[in-house]
């Protein structure tokens, strides 16, 4: 399997890591617009095999996508981060341009590739890629409901002192502040998350999981990128190895959800065949209302893009 990787930034980079050190793909290429970076990193990560033993070959290009042919999985991070003090949003007009440029260049040589987004406003960006690439919509996606969850999973484990792979749990929406975590569809080893934790722990988790990015950049001065490349790398392993797993990813909705035309995070069913099914809950009337405030959003930010193109 071959997976290319575009951006060797923070977040690409630790995705090139974990898929070769977690040798779910046997060819990586790294690329970045900055002389030497992906070079470096790719080479960097090849110098670890013989450590955490691996076969995995990461190597880097600048700006070379001939190297990229015949990619199995292309994952996109190459763009801006965020600063304290910035939106999601307010990176739409660089990053669009960007994402414009490489989803042309990646489907030049790799036109039967799957295409997973992470470049921010991620819902948007998935919307750019679509229209850019002209690819059926179960092959152009968007990372971010895992990340979103884990997030939000890890801060139940820390409260509920429990283990963090025993937390199951289902957000949907865009990746911003309006996302919707569902309480309704969360488990701590199977039992209703509601039946162990007081209301108002709960509601102030959700809160702090909506701005749990935010967060990271208050503290960082720049975005997150250990959960956010882990996380891209885990939907790169689903498809490479057909594992049908079911995880909340950004998708085109076509009437699912009574939604027509926005890309909005949502589960699916994720395997070789890219997006194979989009699952659909029974939300309740409050559920629906979330969801549908976060799809406004979503669309007013989509209008924005349109204006750009
Ligand atoms: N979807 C998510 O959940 C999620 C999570 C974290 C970060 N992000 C987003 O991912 C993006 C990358 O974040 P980061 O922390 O890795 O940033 P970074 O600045 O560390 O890396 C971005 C890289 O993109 C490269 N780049 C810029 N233009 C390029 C082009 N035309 N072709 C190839 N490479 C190009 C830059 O040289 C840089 O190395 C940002 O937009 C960020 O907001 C999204
Ligand atoms: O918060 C950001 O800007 C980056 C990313 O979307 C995240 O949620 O970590």
């Amino acid at each position: 399997m071959k997976v290319t990787v575009v951006g060797a930034g923070n977040v690409g980079a630790t995705c090139a890591d974990v898929l070769a050190y977690r040798e779910i793909a046997n060819e990586i290429i790294l690329v970045d617009i900055k002389e030497g970076l992906a070079e470096g990193k790719a080479l960097d990560i090849w110098q670890k095999s013989p450590i955490n033993l691996y076969d995995s070959r990461t190597i880097g290009v600048t700006n070379d996508y001939s190297k990229t042919a015949n990619s199995d999985v292309v994952v996109i991070t190459s763009g801006l981060p965020r600063k304290p003090g910035m939106s999601r949003d307010d990176l739409i007009e660089t990053n669009a341009g960007i994402v414009k440029s490489v989803t042309e260049q990646v489907i030049k040589y790799s036109p039967e590739a799957t295409i997973i987004i992470v470049s921010n406003p991620l819902d948007v960006m998935t919307y750019q890629a679509h229209i850019t690439s002209k690819m059926p919509r179960n092959k152009v996606m968007g990372m971010a409901g895992i990340l979103d969850t884990a997030r939000y999973r890890a801060f139940l484990a820390e409260a509920l002192n429990v283990s963090p792979k025993d937390i199951q749990a289902v957000l949907m929406g865009g990746h911003g502040d309006t996302m919707v975590p569902l309480p309704r569809y969360t488990t701590v080893g199977g039992i209703p998350v509601t039946e162990l934790i007081d209301k108002d722990k709960l509601d102030a988790i959700i809160e702090r999981t909506k701005f749990g990015g935010g967060e990271l950049v208050k503290l960082m001065g720049t975005s997150a990128w250990y959960a956010p490349g882990s996380a891209a790398a885990q939907m790169v392993e689903a498809i490479v190895r057909d594992q049908k797993r079911v995880f909340p990813v950004c998708v085109k909705l076509e009437g699912e959800y009574g939604i027509d035309d926005c890309y909005l995070g949502v589960p699916v069913i994720l395997g070789k065949g890219g997006i194979e099914k989009v699952i659909e809950l029974d939300l309740n009337a409050e559920e629906k209302a979330l969801v549908e405030n976060s799809r406004q959003h979503v669309k007013e930010v989509m209008a924005v893009l349109d204006k750009l193109n």
